[in-house]
């Protein structure tokens, strides 16, 4: 071997730098990062916080991935960044930054998942972040009433704000209107219990306003220990196992650097956050996984586990554009690149770091389905589950189908639990891009400003995957999402959508909203016939950016790859500790989890091997 650490880590991004930099901690624990991007902390197209799409789809970021044909969506590819760099994921993301829900979490344990709930994990949302308090003009202009202290961190390293807004009548007219329908913020999203529509906080610092993410949070203040190395520019090729005793044990790594073929070894654990396509990926290249997919590849099986890469959801986007009424601002000369626009919004964020360059321009909001909790939704959805039961049966299977069924009816039923995200941009959306990027964004020379109304499925039925299709560590593992393939999924995306029509209906919004305006191309007049709004729904669709469960904490036997302490099952000294993991699509936006689950992982590997005692 090459070299000797205590653990190694592959992925420098969102988990990985929270386990090294808490594991680091203890001076007498060695901690090996492997990262195949490079390091961009200072870079301004990360830092700062509007410029995020800007760099989606470049190679020195981006893994820039794509989905096969999407069958549930008539054959449509969609693009899927993933973050390359320190940082990962989180040094690319959109900023939302926005909690899990309490039922979706305590149905981590339902499922066969002792010790995991909302009590357990609840406290680990609250660690990793220190929120800023707005000042009271935004406070009260974007109705940020609904912040509740007790659930929120104030010592974490991520540092999370609220945009410094009190001009813009958008936001607080989109809150107002979601309260107007009847679903006002019903408390703070990192109580576990919350719906309704809101300005959500940012992972952004409220001093410097520019991105908070691993990078700058957990290993900017953590590099300079000695016990902490990170090589980056380094692809992880397979893990190294040494099968003499009665388990296979991972031992070590073989990374790819600067052409070079290198063997790292561990001393107490192999650790894996190399994200929800990287660590599947890894997990096959070294024997583990599928037997047949091995075999077929020429890979000797160290452990033969189908569930390695399966189980694989993703929110999908579906969204239309309304144009606004004369006068209104948005941010569509930004995305016209209008020169006067650019430099006005470029000098007030250098002198007052605020504008559109200072904030992730969304208003959110997390609903039910109005048809399912209205005076006949009850009616309604039984007939509609009924229906979707009888002719169709589920395209998803394994054991896992029956648990996650019940969920997803149980959350449907619910009017306090959300269904799905809608959420508002000021700009016309493209809901066709040719590539990864910032062209889901319409940048023709129309002088017209719209606001587009996306609705995400917050926990899609459809599960898909991602496989190698080589034994060749740089080629890209095929994704398939399977986005909207189950016939309820549909049902719920253009429910969701099309309420989109009552919303830009309803005051104070509809008086922003330009009475016989333009849509975005493609979009319907009238998304009110249910089938038009499904068709509708899977022409727009694109990805809301995240995927998890390709390697689901769940009991083998229910579709699982790690056990209830992300121990993969079958080995001995490897775990996983990133978004693979989570077994049930989150609630919203996923990084807060991805953290909370990392912060847990840590505290898990401490105590297993005494560390910082
Ligand atoms: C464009 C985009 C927008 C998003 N918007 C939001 C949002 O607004 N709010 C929110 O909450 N969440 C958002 N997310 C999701 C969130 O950021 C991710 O779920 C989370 O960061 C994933 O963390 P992770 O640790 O699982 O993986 P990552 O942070 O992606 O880290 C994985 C790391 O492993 C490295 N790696 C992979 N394979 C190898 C290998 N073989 N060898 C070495 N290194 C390897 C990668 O380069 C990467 O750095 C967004 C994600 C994206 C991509």
């Amino acid at each position: 071997m090459d070299s000797e650490h205590d653990f190694i880590i592959v992925g420098g991004g969102t988990s990985g730098l929270v386990v090294a930099a808490r594991l680091t901690e203890d001076p007498n624990t060695s901690v090996l990062v492997v990262e195949a991007g490079t390091e961009h902390t200072n870079d301004p197209r990360i830092r700062t916080p509007a410029f995020w799409l800007s760099v989606l789809g470049s190679p020195d970021f981006d893994w820039a991935y794509k989905t096969v044909p999407q069958k549930g969506l008539d054959g449509k590819v969609i693009p899927l960044s993933q973050g390359k760099l320190i940082g990962g994921s989180s040094a690319i993301n959109g900023l939302a930054f926005v909690a899990n829900s309490k039922a979706a979490v305590d149905a981590w344990g339902a499922f066969g998942n002792p010790g995991w709930d909302w009590e357990t994990l609840g406290p680990y949302y609250k660690r990793f972040h220190t929120l800023a308090h707005p000042s009271d003009a935004a406070g009260k202009h974007l109705r940020l009433s609904y912040v509740d202290e007790s659930v929120r961190g104030c010592d974490g390293p991520i540092k999370a704000s609220f945009p410094e807004e009190s001009k813009d009548p958008l936001p607080n007219a989109w809150v107002d209107t979601i309260g107007a329908l009847g679903f006002p913020a019903s408390g703070d999203p990192f109580s576990g219990k919350f719906s309704g529509g809101y300005v959500n906080a940012l992972s952004v610092d409220p001093e410097s306003r520019t991105r908070s993410d691993a990078a700058t949070a957990y290993f900017e203040p953590a590099k300079s220990r000695p016990n902490l190395h990170v090589v980056t520019s380094a692809l992880a090729e397979k893990i190294l196992f040494d099968t003499a005793g009665a388990s296979p044990k991972a031992v070590g790594v073989q990374i790819q650097k600067d052409g070079k073929t290198v063997t790292l070894a561990a001393k107490k654990e192999v650790i894996l956050a190399a994200g929800v396509f990287g660590s599947p990926k890894l997990l096959e290249l070294s024997g583990v996984g599928n037997r047949e997919l091995l075999e077929k590849l020429n890979i000797p099986v160290v452990v033969d586990n189908p569930n390695v890469g399966e189980n694989l959801q993703d929110h999908p986007v579906s969204s239309v554009s309304f144009e606004v009424e004369e006068g209104v601002k948005t941010i569509d000369a930004l995305t016209r690149q209008d020169p006067e626009a650019v430099g006005a919004a470029m000098q007030e964020y250098m002198t007052n770091k605020s504008g559109p360059f200072a904030v992730g321009n969304f208003t959110g909001s997390l609903l039910p389905v109005a048809d399912f909790v209205g005076p006949d939704g009850k009616s309604t959805l039984d007939q509609v589950i009924k229906q979707i039961t009888a002719s169709n049966p589920s395209p998803s299977s394994g054991d896992f189908t029956p648990h996650h069924t019940e969920f997803v009816h149980s959350v449907l039923a619910n009017r306090a639990e959300g269904a799905g995200n809608l959420f508002m941009y000021a700009a016309c959306a493209n809901v066709n891009p040719d590539s990864v990027g910032a062209d889901i964004i319409v940048k023709d020379a129309s002088p017209a400003n719209f606001v587009t109304i996306c609705a995400a499925l917050c926990y899609p039925l459809s599960r898909g995957s991602a496989h190698i299709t080589s034994s060749n560590a740089a080629d890209l593992s095929v994704i398939d999402p399977r986005y909207l393939e189950h016939p309820l999924d549909l049902e719920v995306q253009a429910r969701l959508l099309r309420y989109a029509e009552t919303i830009v209906r309803t005051e104070p919004l509809s008086k922003f909203i330009k009475r016989g305006g333009r849509r975005n191309a493609g979009a319907p007049a009238d998304l009110g016939d249910l089938d038009v709004a499904k068709q509708y729904s899977k022409l727009s669709a694109l990805s809301c950016w995240h995927p998890t469960s390709t390697c689901a904490m769940l009991p083998r036997e229910r579709g699982g790859v790690v056990d209830a302490r992300l121990h993969v099952h079958g080995v001995e000294g490897l775990r996983i500790v990133d978004s693979s993991i989570i077994p049930l699509a989150t609630r919203g936006n996923t990084q807060t989890t991805v953290y909370a689950v990392a912060e847990r992982a840590a505290d898990l590997i401490k105590k297993e091997y005494g560390i910082g005692n």
